[in-house]
């Protein structure tokens, strides 16, 4: 028997590609994460919750492969209504790149902001059921809630009812024809769909918006996100420690640096002023990452791009103390305390010898009194460390289930 897979009436195009500039997370919005999920992760888990449609996701320009992997993870079983393009230099090309992908039966398309993350399902069913009402646009609107002035030259000059106005958010939702031939037409730039449309003659209905469906723009309502997202407990252990008898446990963890960083050297969880500084995205303090990835590795938590990759800007430029604090609590909110970490640094520089006691009493500070260890030796001349172009550092950790 051959099973026919009806092709969907709706598109939705998640705009996903500029940069972010408001956010100033150094990575393109969409990717960065509000949990252990980004922004973009949580947008299309919602998106394939709504009634079913095309999803067009338009990424921005070198991120095409990472935007297929996020909306793969999301769609399940329904890989196929999942498509890929490439965004423009502002939001109304990247629209426009969507829509070209709209398939040929398509009637109905919604444009959504992917930064508008945790906008609920039944958002989009309202401004589809206001499309199948037979308006030719729809868009979910919020009430403002402050009192609105009007400012010239740092004086009131006026003020406007509030009554009168309400806040813009998406899915915004046009019978298809409408929308193509407003963009067709386009001879000006708007920050929305709906004023697009609009300038064409039609009149574009307002559904209840949601709360849920603030805009990520800058870091304060990315904190709000991320107060929002229920902690999924657990949510990168691995299963198979999941399974697994309750018993100690240990994990392995190496790290390599290459000097070339800013400012001073930061290692083992110490500030060593003189000596050469490593790169990476955080400081470079390759001991330190070493530990994290064996404590998350033994608690079968992912390693370090799992929790602190680029996608958490806040961990540009950190210390040793805020990787190792968190990876302490992740540690201990997985069910287990630290037995022990014992940490081997390689290279030439610097000469751990004389600030061993001191290192390794950071580093246990940092990891709530745990126990850590610390040696180090050179590697005879040999390889990049004995080059003296970086470091490497390899650590174990024991825990134990409480
Ligand atoms: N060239 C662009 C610009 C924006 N967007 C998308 O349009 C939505 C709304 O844009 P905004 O929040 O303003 O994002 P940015 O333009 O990236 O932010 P900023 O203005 O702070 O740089 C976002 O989902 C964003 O990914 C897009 O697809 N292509
Ligand atoms: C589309 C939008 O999110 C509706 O509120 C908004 O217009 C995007 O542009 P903005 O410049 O970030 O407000």
């Amino acid at each position: 028997m051959v099973t026919i897979t009806p092709s969907p009436r709706i598109a939705v195009i998640v705009v996903a590609g500029g940069s972010g500039t408001r956010l100033g997370a150094h990575a393109p919005k969409a990717f960065v994460g509000i949990d252990d999920r980004t922004i973009l992760r949580h947008c299309l888990g919602n998106v394939f919750a709504a009634p079913l449609a095309q999803v067009v996701i338009v990424a921005p320009a070198g991120r095409e492969g990472d935007a297929l992997t996020e909306a793969y993870d999301a769609a399940g079983t329904r890989r196929d209504l999942v498509s890929v393009v490439t965004g423009g230099a502002t939001r109304q090309s990247s629209v426009d790149a969507g829509l070209a992908a709209v398939w040929a039966e398509v009637e109905i398309v919604l444009v959504h902001d992917a930064a508008r993350a945790l906008t609920p399902p039944d958002v989009f069913a309202r401004v589809v059921d206001a499309i199948e009402d037979g308006h030719p646009g729809a868009l979910p609107v919020q009430p403002v809630v402050d009192t609105i002035k009007r400012v010239e030259s740092g004086v009131v000059v006026g003020v406007v009812d509030r009554a009168e106005l309400s806040a813009a958010q998406t899915p915004q939702g046009f019978r298809r024809d409408v929308l193509v031939e407003a963009y067709a037409a386009a001879t000006a730039d708007f920050t929305d769909d709906a004023a697009l449309v609009a300038t064409r003659g039609h009149v574009v209905a307002a559904v209840d918006g949601d709360d849920l469906a603030f805009k990520i723009t800058t870091p304060a309502d990315l904190e709000r996100a991320r107060g929002l997202v229920a902690p999924r407990r657990d949510a990168h252990r691995a299963p198979s420690v999941e399974r697994a008898p309750a018993l100690p446990r240990i994990g392995i963890g190496t790290d390599v640096h290459g000097y070339g960083g800013e400012g001073d050297l930061w290692l083992a969880g110490l500030h060593w002023p003189g000596e050469r500084a490593l790169s990476g995205h955080s400081d470079g303090d390759a001991v330190s990452h070493a530990i994290v990835d064996a404590l998350l590795s033994a608690a079968g938590l992912g390693d370090i791009g799992t929790h602190f990759g680029t996608d958490r800007p806040e961990y540009a430029g950190a210390h040793a103390d805020a990787f190792l604090a968190r990876t302490h609590a992740l540690v201990a909110e997985a069910g287990f305390r630290i037995g022990n970490v014992a940490v081997q640094f390689q290279a030439n520089r610097p000469r751990l010898a004389g600030r061993r006691a001191d290192a390794e009493q950071a580093l246990s500070a940092a990891l709530g009194g745990a126990p850590v260890t610390l040696s180090a030796t050179t590697t005879d001349g040999l390889a990049f460390t004995g080059r003296g172009e970086g470091v490497a550092a390899y650590a174990v950790a024991l825990i134990l289930p409480v």
